[in-house]
């Protein structure tokens, strides 16, 4: 009796739905704007229309929307746009938005911090929704749209704005990232998810394990970032992932850098796409309210001046890049261990991904600095808190500089940038400005630069584990600018070696085993080398480790170590259909310098002198103060306490005390070089010794017995035992310089030096005194 019932609830409930949509239906024939009408004068949508694409014809009319409310989007996503606070469109949003729902494939893109995120997650939801009220899409439809990210945390943070757009709908969604540990149970649930946040490693590691894994009716297929997935480091993971697609899709293409590579969008068989770039004809490919600084540094001082940047800001939120997981984790330690008044994290690859997590929402909550790899140059968000963004090590692309940079001043919020730039890659600069980037060229000011090459020589004498990470993280930032692509800014023969070591506190140049052979005019890789070979040797600079598949997988490995944790965090919800939420995702012993370059700082000045360099590395007059900016020559301390200046100081003392160490430290170990080489010649003589003496005493007891056979008389046997004894003693006390004492205390002569005359002479008188 029950089933009739409830097939009859069904029937009204479908009936109901229909309904709606012929509402619908009906609103926008009704609603259809005149041509030239204000399309900010459409009525709101009827309340609970499940509103999702709109066709070609209706297009038009809301190509002029300025707001979300505007938009034909369904009433639940209405609220969750304006329960997060969102209510006007931004450009990329007004411009993509109207295509996104007529179905198009677009090629995003807008600079940093504009709002790409909404103008994908916007669609996909709609699209879902749609989906789910026309044509009962359900768990047993499989996946109906993929969003991939070239990050976990990027990944993560798409899927927490999803949460929130999505808050009033039942579609449920999915975070596949990479460095979670059970994948069982994810493959368990993955069937049931409308919509996929995920990383391409992980993505890929579900089609290929997870049985019944279906994407064949995927109808929507967003790329975030999509030049860095599109790019050889992801180049097999994607293509192995679009190879399982169907080809009948919608595929949205964002990013602040797009690609504009026909290869590229080849591979994704997109459909008459709609380039949509915002920005184009913007004067700058930056956020306007960003003030971008650059500033020469010697290598050899970066960390001198990271320091005494950090000092000089412990109320602000930095961002610092540098280009390696191993340097990332030296600066921080050793900061971390001379304690600089600020709180210090650190975020890379090779973490686990739980503390990766951990350490992301840290920084979005608390003034800190982050030392980071590229990992989190792209799409993150921090809660646009960012004051500065730090970049130690040069970004090795224009690209790279834009979306590190890009970390601050997002969506209405100002914010700085300082590049640091060696002499040699000056170049960047250049091509920084032809990509209409408007970067000021500041200049250094010497008078504040606070020293710590001292400090770090004294802390890893003291902590064996930080001299080693400095060793690998020297080793690591050579081998990174010897493996860049662009030659013109990154030279490994420009690096001053020597010095740049000494600056990391180590007491010895680590050798570099490819520099040598560079030197010597072989190098180990080649120089033509693609990146995507060079990238499956080392996961290095704007490859972060976890952007590589293999990144991934090792960071799974070590992660598989660790049992019991389940990858159903509360990050990561499926959002069910009754609205409740289901828990869902090289170093060789420093002993040989290479080369020998003559050091810039002159050991021999008096301590107290201070130096001063130019941009271009060169020593000035002393007092040369460098805080001037180059254009108009003012102050730019006295105009902004904010702005950078930098800041070099008194290098002498610290410089002095390094080389000092440096002198003593060789000395001792020459000392200790000259002990073992004497206590090795000592053993080998003691040895050659003996060998003599055995031989010696084979002859001598042969003598003895030739004598024995001449000599008459009843104790031969007495005489002879005697005669080893005293043969015994006479050869047991050798001394070092060749004498030999005798138990009677007199002084013999070896063997190797008395003539068989004297032997002879010596037996005779051993013989007659025991004839007495
Ligand atoms: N319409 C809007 N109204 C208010 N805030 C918005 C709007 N759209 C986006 N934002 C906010 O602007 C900030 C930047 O947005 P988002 O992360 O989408 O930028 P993006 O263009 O994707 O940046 P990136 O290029 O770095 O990935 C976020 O804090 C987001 O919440």
């Amino acid at each position: 009796m029950k089933k009739p019932k409830s097939k009859s609830l069904r029937i009204q409930k479908r009936l109901s739905e229909v309904q709606e949509i012929q509402l619908l239906e009906s609103w926008l024939e009704s609603n259809k704007p005149d041509s030239g009408s204000n399309p900010l004068a459409l009525p709101p949508l009827p309340s609970g229309a499940p509103v999702g694409r709109i066709d070609d014809n209706t297009f038009s009319r809301y190509a002029g929307c300025k707001k979300f409310d505007q938009m034909p989007l369904s009433k639940k996503t209405k609220d969750g746009l304006k329960g997060s606070k969102f209510s006007k469109m931004t450009d990329i949003q007004k411009a993509s938005l109207p295509h996104a729902l007529c179905g198009r494939d677009i090629l995003g893109a807008a600079k940093t911090g504009s709002g790409k995120t909404l103008a994908f997650v916007i669609p996909v939801s709609a699209y879902i929704l749609e989906k789910l009220y026309k044509i009962r899409w359900g768990p047993e439809d499989g996946v109906g749209s993929i969003i991939i990210s070239p990050t976990r945390e990027l990944a993560s943070q798409l899927f927490d704005v999803l949460k929130s757009v999505g808050k009033h709908h039942g579609f449920s969604a999915g975070l596949l990232i990479g460095g979670r540990k059970d994948v069982d149970t994810e493959k368990e649930h993955v069937n049931d998810l409308n919509i996929l946040v995920c990383t391409p490693g992980r993505l890929l590691q579900h089609m290929d394990e997870t049985p019944n894994f279906d994407c064949s009716q995927l109808q929507v297929l967003v790329l975030d970032e999509a030049d860095r997935i599109l790019d050889v480091g992801f180049k097999k993971a994607l293509n192995a992932i679009i190879s399982q697609l169907p080809k009948q899709r919608q595929t949205l293409l964002f990013s602040a850098t797009q690609t504009k590579s026909v290869q590229d969008l080849a591979r994704l068989s997109l459909k008459d796409p709609e380039y949509l770039s915002v920005h184009e004809e913007a004067v700058t490919a930056t956020p306007n309210r960003l003030h971008q600084t650059a500033v020469v540094v010697p290598l050899d001082q970066k960390l001198d001046m990271l320091w005494s940047f950090i000092k000089a800001h412990l109320n602000s939120r930095i961002l610092v890049f540098l280009s390696s997981c191993k340097q990332v984790k030296f600066a921080f330690e050793a900061f971390k261990k001379l304690r600089p008044g600020i709180p210090l994290k650190c975020l890379h690859g090779r973490m686990k991904q739980e503390r990766r997590m951990g350490i992301y929402s840290q920084f979005c909550e608390s003034r800190s600095v982050l030392f980071s790899t590229d990992v989190a140059s792209r799409g993150l968000d921090f809660n646009r808190a960012v004051d500065w963004v730090v970049q130690v090590d040069c970004p090795e692309d224009v690209k790279a500089y834009i979306h590190r940079v890009g970390r601050t001043a997002r969506y209405l919020s100002a914010g700085r940038s300082v590049l640091f730039l060696a002499p040699s890659e000056i170049k960047m600069l250049e091509k920084l400005q032809e990509e209409k980037v408007p970067i000021q060229f500041i200049k250094a000011n010497t008078k504040r630069l606070q020293p710590v090459s001292g400090l770090l020589a004294a802390l890893l004498v003291k902590h064996t584990d930080l001299q080693s990470l400095a060793q690998r993280a020297f080793i690591t930032y050579v081998r990174s600018i010897h493996k860049q692509r662009d030659k013109e800014v990154f030279d490994v023969m420009k690096l001053p070696i020597e010095e740049f070591s000494a600056s990391m506190g180590l007491p010895m140049t680590p050798k570099i085993r490819f520099l040598n052979q560079k030197m010597k005019g072989n190098t180990i890789y080649e120089e033509s080398n693609s990146l995507e070979e060079v990238a499956a040797k080392e996961n290095l600079l704007g490859i972060p480790e976890t952007m590589t598949s293999a990144g991934e997988l090792k960071d799974e490995e070590e992660e598989d170590e660790e049992v019991g944790k389940g990858f159903l965090t509360s990050k990561d919800i499926l959002l069910v259909e009754d609205g409740k939420e289901t828990d869902a995702a090289d170093l060789v012993p420093a002993t040989r310098v290479l080369k020998k370059k003559k050091l810039k700082i002159n050991v021999h000045r008096p301590v107290g002198t201070r130096v001063v360099f130019d941009e271009e590395g060169n020593t000035l007059p002393p007092l040369a103060t460098l805080a001037d900016t180059s254009s108009n020559g003012s102050s730019q301390l006295d105009k902004d306490k904010g702005a950078f200046y930098i800041l070099i100081l008194l290098y002498d003392a610290a410089s002095f005390a390094v080389n000092r160490r440096y002198a003593e430290l060789r000395e001792e170990m020459k000392l200790r070089d000259k002990e073992d080489k004497l206590l090795d010649r000592q053993r080998r003589k003691e040895k050659r010794i003996k060998e003599k003496m055995k031989v010696k005493r084979g002859r001598r007891e042969e003598e003895d017995e030739e004598a024995e056979d001449d000599l008459s008389g009843s104790d031969t046997e007495a005489n002879g035992v005697r005669l080893n004894k005293k043969s015994k003693i006479y050869f047991e006390c050798d001394t070092d310089d060749g004498e030999r004492k005798v138990d009677n205390g007199k002084t013999a002569f070896s063997a190797d030096s008395i003539t068989l005359a004297e032997q002879e002479e010596l037996a005779l008188k051993l013989l007659s005194s025991m004839d007495k």
